[in-house]
């Protein structure tokens, strides 16, 4: 049987999260996110494709990072107006019974523990389907509404976010013992006190005493996901993710992404076998390709143009260099959104190889506009020479992307045994990923790795 591939729809609770105008479309349904129905509705579409997973960015702030100030990011509802993830997928919860539930949370500004236990609230709501994509923010608006006047420095919020993992480690993990609650009405016990401890940690950034709020959720740790590009943040996804985002570029540059990963994770102690790769792709599909490039067409005339928004958001103005310009000397410059052109490019290459992969992949990164044969062709093609394990898809029109490719691509892919065509009942999001009984992190894992050598020294 071929490995299956991974499936996760990427997206935000906000009308714009990376499809730029795309709000403009007739048939979006975007302008709903702030209703329950607008999720209930996709989660039921995702659950009939049978998707591993829903994955929701978010950030703390706006983009008031272009020349006019807010303007440009409010009119163009750029991540903004956007709801809290964490909430959309309490309401997910009770609208879906399998669909894996992940969503992003900054490790940067709001403290450890009640975030332990709003994250295992919901993994117990959903019983065990939780994932959280960690990040530590990058927009200065976003430290002006947490007391700061500037960002935290780069290195140091991956340092901060080590030391995070530690405490949420400490309170998922140690605090409670899988057989702490005994409701014994007869003995009037609820609790076993013995079973339940302080935490008691005391480090550089946090100092928290515990216990932890919740009793152990059916994951415990929830499935860790990140999508550092930095030196830095990759040696943060080596030692911490489970589910690594990789970003587009070519697919050399993709392998090597994932190899340099792996080899950070064997550093760290972690067998690397246990991290998964997810690429960003994005799909165009039609009963025949004429059709998707009609439609693919179509889009493009929606679409806000892509200088007046992507340029001076995310990545560093090209056209103020030579075209022979080398990437490394961008990258060394930390020009502004240096990290995007560490993801997807080498540093040998130079500012006209990115234009002209830019300009073919319609954004610099994995796109297919074709019939459900090309595009399941060439997601198999992806995953068999890059070694990803599966696809973070974007949609251009809310619900219409994933409704074309749940009912064109899914059945190719079920046919090849490439999709199940099934959830297994009760399996939690972790199982699903990494097999039947792993309901928690591997042993290998810090979360669990620590909590084995705090026990083995106890036991001497
Ligand atoms: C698929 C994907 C999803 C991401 N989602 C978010 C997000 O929701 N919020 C956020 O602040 N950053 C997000 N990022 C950005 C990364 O967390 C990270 O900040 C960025 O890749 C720069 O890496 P560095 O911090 O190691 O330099 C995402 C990146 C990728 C590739």
């Amino acid at each position: 049987m071929p490995e299956q591939i991974r499936l996760s729809l990427f997206e935000m609770a906000a009308p714009v999260h990376l499809s730029h105008g795309m709000w403009t479309h007739p048939r979006d349904q975007r302008h709903r996110i702030h209703t329950v129905e607008f999720w209930t509705e996709l989660g039921q579409i995702l659950e009939e494709g049978t998707f591993d997973l829903l994955f929701l960015a978010d950030v703390l702030g706006t983009y008031d990072v272009f020349t006019d100030g807010l303007s440009t990011a409010v009119k163009e509802a750029f991540q903004v107006p956007t709801e809290d993830p964490l909430i959309v997928l309490g309401a997910l919860a009770s609208a879906t019974r399998d669909l894996g539930l992940a969503a992003t949370f900054s490790t940067t500004y709001e403290p450890p523990f009640t975030f332990a236990r709003r994250l295992s609230t919901l993994d117990h709501l959903s019983n065990g389907r939780v994932a959280w994509n960690i990040v530590t923010s990058y927009l200065a608006n976003a430290a002006r509404n947490f007391g700061l006047t500037d960002q935290v420095e780069h290195d140091l919020r991956y340092e901060i976010a080590d030391e995070y993992l530690t405490v949420l480690y400490r309170l998922w993990q140690d605090s409670w013992r899988d057989d702490a609650v005994v409701v014994d009405r007869a003995a009037r016990v609820y609790t076993d006190p013995a079973k339940v401890d302080y935490i008691n940690h005391v480090g550089d950034h946090f100092s928290v005493a515990g216990p932890h709020l919740s009793a152990p959720s059916p994951q415990r740790t929830p499935v860790l996901f990140q999508a550092g590009s930095s030196i830095r943040g990759r040696e943060f996804a080596a030692r911490h993710a489970e589910v690594v985002f990789v970003g587009g570029g070519t697919k050399e540059k993709v392998r090597s992404n994932i190899a340099d990963i792996r080899a950070r994770a064997v550093e760290a102690g972690r067998d690397p076998a246990h991290l998964a790769f997810l690429a960003i792709a994005k799909v165009i599909v039609g009963r025949t390709e004429q059709e998707a490039w009609d439609k693919a067409n179509a889009y493009d005339s929606y679409r806000t143009p892509r200088e007046a928004l992507e340029q001076p958001r995310r990545t560093p103005e090209l056209s103020r260099y030579a075209p022979t310009h080398l990437i490394a000397d961008i990258i060394a410059a930390k020009d502004f959104g240096y990290e995007m052109l560490i993801r997807n490019f080498e540093p040998g290459q130079t500012v006209a190889d990115v234009l002209a992969l830019q300009s073919r992949s319609r954004g610099g990164e994995f796109t297919v506009v074709g019939s459900p044969v090309q595009v399941a062709d060439a997601l198999e093609r992806w995953t068999t020479e890059t070694g990803v394990d599966g696809f973070n898809i974007k949609q251009d029109v809310s619900f219409d992307s994933v409704r074309d490719f749940v009912d064109l691509v899914v059945p190719v892919l079920r046919d090849r045994g490439l999709l199940r065509d099934r959830y297994t009942p009760g399996e939690t999001l972790r199982e699903r990923l990494f097999g039947a009984g792993q309901r928690q992190p591997h042993e290998t894992h810090p979360a669990l790795a620590e909590q084995l050598a705090r026990t083995a020294a106890a036991v001497r």
